[in-house]
Order: structure tokens, then sequence, then C-alpha cells
């Protein structure tokens, strides 16, 4: 298991997201990405994993945390929102020029898969969001008994989206098991556009 590392020090208020359209890094064109999901789901431990391949100490989001992630040579500009019931509303502040979602599902978390089906079908049918393709990570498959990546494809009812590409990898953000194939697929994405 990695070292422990401190929580990201800084977060952005919700009020004010920190121009979430921007696609321009440093190092040039980056693809924006949002991580999104219910409280708990494991977004933030998945952008430090993607970002540092540890585990970092997290507390809920409140707003977002921003980290440009580089595979090869394919920027994604990773914008990690909080999940919590009262934020979900500010989550389409985020949504303008992003060309993919990720979401987070806590697969442990059986009651709330509903709740998440909801959410996904309103972002679905955001205008901004019609382009996006679409990456599910069930998370926390270490855990006992959580729903298999076919259980969630069903309650999610993944196969009636014709209109976005979509993709269902299952991980474990502890020990980053499942996540390079997920970046592997936005990867491919980004390849075939
Ligand atoms: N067992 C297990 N725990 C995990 C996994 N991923 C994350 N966690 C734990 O789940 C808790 C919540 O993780 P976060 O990354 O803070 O969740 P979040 O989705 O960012 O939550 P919000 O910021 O509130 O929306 C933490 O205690 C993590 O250590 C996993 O794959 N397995
Ligand atoms: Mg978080």
């Amino acid at each position: 298991m990695p070292a422990l590392r401190p929580a990201p020090a800084s977060q952005h208020s919700p009020a004010q997201p920190r121009l979430p359209g921007r696609l321009c890094s440093v190092s040039g064109f980056s693809h924006k990405v949002i991580i999104v999901g219910l409280d708990n789901a494991g977004k933030t431990t998945i952008l430090y994993q993607f970002l540092t391949r540890e585990v970092v100490h997290t507390s809920p989001t409140i707003g977002s945390n921003v980290e440009e992630v580089v595979l090869r040579k394919t920027h994604f500009l990773m914008w990690d929102i909080g999940g919590q019931e009262t934020l979900r509303s500010a989550w389409n502040s985020y949504y303008c020029n992003t060309e993919f979602v990720i979401l987070v599902i806590d697969s442990s978390d059986r009651e709330r898969l509903q709740v998440t089906r909801e959410e996904l079908y309103k972002m679905l049918a955001h205008e901004d969001l019609q382009r996006a393709a679409v990456l599910i990570l069930a998370n926390k498959q270490d855990v006992k008994d959580s729903m298999t990546t076919s259980e969630i494809s069903q309650v999610l009812m993944l196969g009636s989206i014709k209109d976005h590409p979509w993709h269902i990898q299952g991980c474990c953000a502890l020990t980053g098991e499942g996540l390079p194939a997920g970046l592997a697929w936005l990867q491919s994405r980004v390849a075939a556009s």
C-alpha cells in the first residue's frame, strides 16, 4: 500500500469555480474531464491516484479540485467536483467544453445507485454535454459483496445510451487497480476523434 499523503491543499469554491471552461494549459491543449458522482464515491482519491499513483487522505470536497493528468502525450485537465447533495446543482457550471465525464460509483452502495442513475440521465440530457463521452468507474471493488460492473450496467440501463460513447470499468482507488484501463479508454477516444 503506498504512503498516505496529506489532503490536497486548495479547493475552489462552488460559487466561483475557477474557469471550468478553460482548456489551455501551460503545455498546450488539454482535454477537459469532469469527475462526478455521489459523495464518498472515491472521486478525489481517484484524481490523486491518476496524478501521483498514491493514496491521499481526503475529506469531503466542497467545490472542486483541478489537476492536469498526462498520459504519454495526451493532456487531460481533470475537475473533481464535490458530490454532496447540496453541491450537485452546481455540477452544471463545470459542463462547458467537457469532452469526458468520469462518473464514479461506490460499488458497495447499493441503496444509492438509483440516485446515481437519476444524476446520470440528468447530465446526459444537458445541452453542454451532448458531445461528451462517459467513463463509468465502478469503484471500491475491494469491498466484500460490492456490485459487479454488469449489475451496475443493468441498474443504470447503460445499454439504452445510444447518443454518447460510454464504457464501464471496475476499479479500486486504494490500490489503483483498474484505473490505467480507464485512462486508456479515455485516450482511445481521443485517438479515435
Ligand atoms: N475500500 C475502499 N475505499 C475507498 C476506495 N476509494 C475511496 N475510498 C475511500 O472512500 C472515502 C471517500 O473517498 P473520496 O475520494 O473523498 O470521495 P469523494 O467521491 O471525493 O467524496 P466527495 O468529495 O464528498 O464528493 C475515503 O475514505 C476513501 O479512502 C476504494 O476503492 N475502496
Ligand atoms: Mg472529493
